[in-house]
């Protein structure tokens, strides 16, 4: 299968007063990767995403997805594009049903009851949350909640799907789960995923990018980024 570069930056950096927490960061991610960001605290790696995402502006730069502009593009008209962002929990609708939840995000794309339901149910298989769907959202367990986050991203059927830390706060069977469903939304998605966790990156990542106050330290295949001395003494070192 031929490669087509599904999202693009050049150039992208992003100031907070005299502190760049992107800087200058040229990106290229290939349809169908599972891309890992990881990086020592404050590498910059959500502030990047959020440039993508559309959650926060660049000061300069460009952000090319599936061969369009989108730099200066609202976050809300990027998700309709096929760019879906799950980063924390406050997204999930704690009251309503597991059912309501998924609704509410399927709805951004489709207009039919029927259609939507359906959706609402393809994206709880697809996290293994189905037998849940009729519960409260809020009733749920954290690592559910994080499921329930994937899937509400998923009905959205994107292109793109960045996951900012999922495994956090997810015992070591929820992880293992979590793996699964990951290789699966890889199926029919591209995936960009920030993630401290380095057994978690091992374990799913096709490549990995490695951010160091604000600019790409290192990127490749994981086995090459396991044993690159820059990387070991700014990250993989220092980690606890
Ligand atoms: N809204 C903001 N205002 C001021 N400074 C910010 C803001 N957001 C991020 N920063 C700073 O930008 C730098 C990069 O932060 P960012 O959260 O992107 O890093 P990170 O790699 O995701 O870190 P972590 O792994 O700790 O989540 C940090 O020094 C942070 O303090």
């Amino acid at each position: 299968m031929a490669e087509v570069t599904l999202l693009q930056t050049r150039g992208l950096t992003r100031r907070f007063g005299g502190l760049t927490a992107v800087d200058r960061v040229d990106f290229t991610l290939m349809q169908g990767e599972i891309r890992a960001i990881i990086g020592p605290n404050g590498a910059g790696k959500s502030t990047f995403v959020g440039l993508l995402s559309g959650r926060i502006a660049p000061d300069a730069g460009t952000v090319l997805f599936d061969g369009q502009d989108i730099t200066r593009l609202p976050a809300h008209r990027r998700v309709r594009l096929g760019i879906a962002y799950t980063f924390q929990i406050t997204n999930i609708y704690p009251a309503m049903t597991v059912r309501e939840n998924l609704a509410v995000a399927a709805q951004s794309r489709l207009a039919h009851e029927a259609e939507i339901a359906a959706a609402a149910q393809e994206a709880a298989i697809a996290v293994g949350l189905e037998d849940r769907l009729p519960d409260r959202a809020g009733a749920l367990s954290y690592g559910h909640q994080r499921l329930l986050e994937v899937a509400m991203g998923l009905a959205l059927h994107p292109k793109l799907l960045i996951l900012d830390e999922p495994t956090q706060g997810l015992s070591d069977d929820e992880i293992d789960n979590f793996l699964t469903v990951v290789r699966r939304v890889a199926q029919t998605a591209t995936v960009l995923l920030i993630e401290h966790n380095m057994d978690v990156v091992m374990a799913l990542a096709t490549a990995i990018t490695v951010l160091d106050r604000g600019r790409i330290l290192a990127e490749g295949p994981p086995e090459a980024i396991a044993r690159d001395p820059a990387v070991q003494d700014a990250y993989l070192g220092r980690a606890t």
